[in-house]
């Protein structure tokens, strides 16, 4: 046995290394773990003292006191009074938001009345930020609101998201929420972010008491083709209420000082679970974040449109990949049915959309069967056939890839043109009673 080898029982030095720095984590970690609770003691002492401070000084000279430093006037202690007498709460927890802003680009539409409840049937066409506004304003007409109808991005953000203290999040689009992410890291402002699509919905604060950022969780956007949003994918009326108002309770408590969920903490809902809620522990990427990191590299507002790949407004139809003289209009395409052209229209909205509404003869295939379901489109068109094919959609920006499947699948057909501004367009220039959704 030469000397080199190790005897039987010792450990090799790198194994003895690794155990040993496996070791100091499980310390570390205890220590974290022990330091955490520490804070949370000391948070809820916080809260306790305060809320005391708040309900057991119940003379009128201490009530009167309170009621200077909190500013409220005897019309308002009658309003706010089943907050008030919350002992978490109490007088200066209970004294309701001074300002608010809404920000909108929007206008009100048919569509959003199952759901945006602050809005109206009278309102339909009006500025979202303003129907907000009434609406508050006939809630409460203490509240200064102010509405900023506008498009929010780089350009205007960072004064915007700097005159408030506390960011919410109710946005559709993934360019607009790393946008407020980063505005709101940059302006260290606490984000309550919320989204609701078909039965399911999310809470989640970000940027407070060094918690995580949007971009620890999501350092990269999604491919904007796998982004659905309520007009694709649907919603049932009450998950936005419902996330609305997680936001506003969150936003309610760290207001108050109360704090948020901690540790920080994912919400999940799902209208179809038998449990309704779920949540999820997150962790701040200290090291890696290239917002909230240890070495920023985003120091200012970019261009989230371009870094994300995808429009900040859902009303933008038709994202122009094939050239527009390569496509049908829908005056064209009412022309070829009016002259009775043969041709196979095919519809690639998803089957429950289809079934609110469809063009006479249309052939329903989703774009996401459309690879599988070659061989039954050049069956329905005759093979070696020179009947052309038209495809629609609900915008006419499915309809473009559409195209392009069947092309580089080789199906022979006269031709293959989509309709620009898809059924929507048809509503609109065609057909005013073909139903829009
Ligand atoms: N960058 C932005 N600036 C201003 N408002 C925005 C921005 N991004 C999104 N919004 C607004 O956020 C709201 C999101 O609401 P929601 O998800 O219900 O979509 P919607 O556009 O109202 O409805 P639908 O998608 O069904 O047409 C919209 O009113 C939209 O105008
Ligand atoms: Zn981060």
């Amino acid at each position: 046995m030469s000397n080199s080898l190790s005897p039987p029982n010792a450990v090799p030095k790198q194994s003895a290394d690794i155990s040993s720095l496996e070791h100091r984590i499980r310390q570390l970690e205890l220590e974290k773990d022990a330091l955490e609770q520490q804070v949370r003691a000391l948070r809820l002492e916080q809260t306790q003292s305060y809320r005391t401070a708040s309900t057991t000084e119940n003379t009128p000279e201490a009530l009167n006191r309170l009621q200077q430093v909190a500013g409220l006037n005897n019309a308002e202690i009658a309003r706010y009074g089943r907050q008030l007498i919350l002992p978490e709460f109490g007088i200066q927890g209970g004294s309701g938001v001074g300002r608010l802003g809404i920000v909108d680009h929007d206008t009100v539409d048919t569509s959003n009345l199952h759901r945006q409840i602050i809005h109206n049937e009278a309102r339909q066409g009006m500025s979202k930020a303003q129907s907000a506004a009434l609406s508050i304003r006939m809630l409460n007409p203490h509240c200064e609101v102010v509405v900023h109808d506008l498009v929010l991005d780089s350009s205007n953000a960072q004064p915007i998201i700097d005159a408030y203290d506390i960011i919410i999040d109710g946005t559709d689009n993934v360019a607009t929420r790393y946008l407020l992410n980063d505005a709101c890291v940059l302006g260290k402002k606490p984000l309550v972010s919320g989204s609701a699509l078909r039965l399911d919905g999310q809470l989640t604060v970000y940027n407070y008491r060094g918690g995580p950022c949007y971009r620890c969780l999501f350092p990269t956007p999604p491919p904007a083709e796998t982004v659905t949003n309520c007009s694709d994918g649907g919603v049932l009326g009450v998950v936005p209420g419902i996330v609305g108002c997680l936001q506003a309770l969150e936003a309610i408590k760290i207001a108050t000082g109360m704090g948020s969920q901690d540790p920080p903490t994912m919400t999940l809902f799902s209208a179809n679970s038998t449990t309704l809620f779920r949540t999820i522990k997150l962790r701040k990427r200290k090291a890696e974040c290239i917002v909230c990191g240890d070495s920023p590299t985003v120091t200012k507002l970019i261009d989230y449109v371009r870094f994300c790949g995808s429009s900040a407004t859902d009303k933008t139809p038709d994202l122009f990949m094939i050239p527009f003289q390569e496509r049908l209009t829908c005056e064209a395409y009412k022309a070829i049915c009016d002259s009775h052209t043969p041709h196979l229209l095919l519809d690639v909205r998803e089957k429950v959309q289809y079934d609110i509404c469809s063009l006479p003869s249309s052939m329903n295939i989703p774009l996401k069967h459309l690879p599988g379901q070659i061989k039954l489109i050049q069956e329905s068109l005759g093979s070696g056939s020179d009947k052309p094919i038209y495809i629609v959609c609900r915008r006419g920006n499915d309809s473009q890839p559409a195209v392009r499947i069947l092309q580089e699948h080789g199906v022979t057909a006269g031709e293959i043109k989509d309709v620009v501004g898809g059924l929507e367009k048809w509503t609109d220039r065609i057909d005013p009673d073909f139903p829009k959704y």
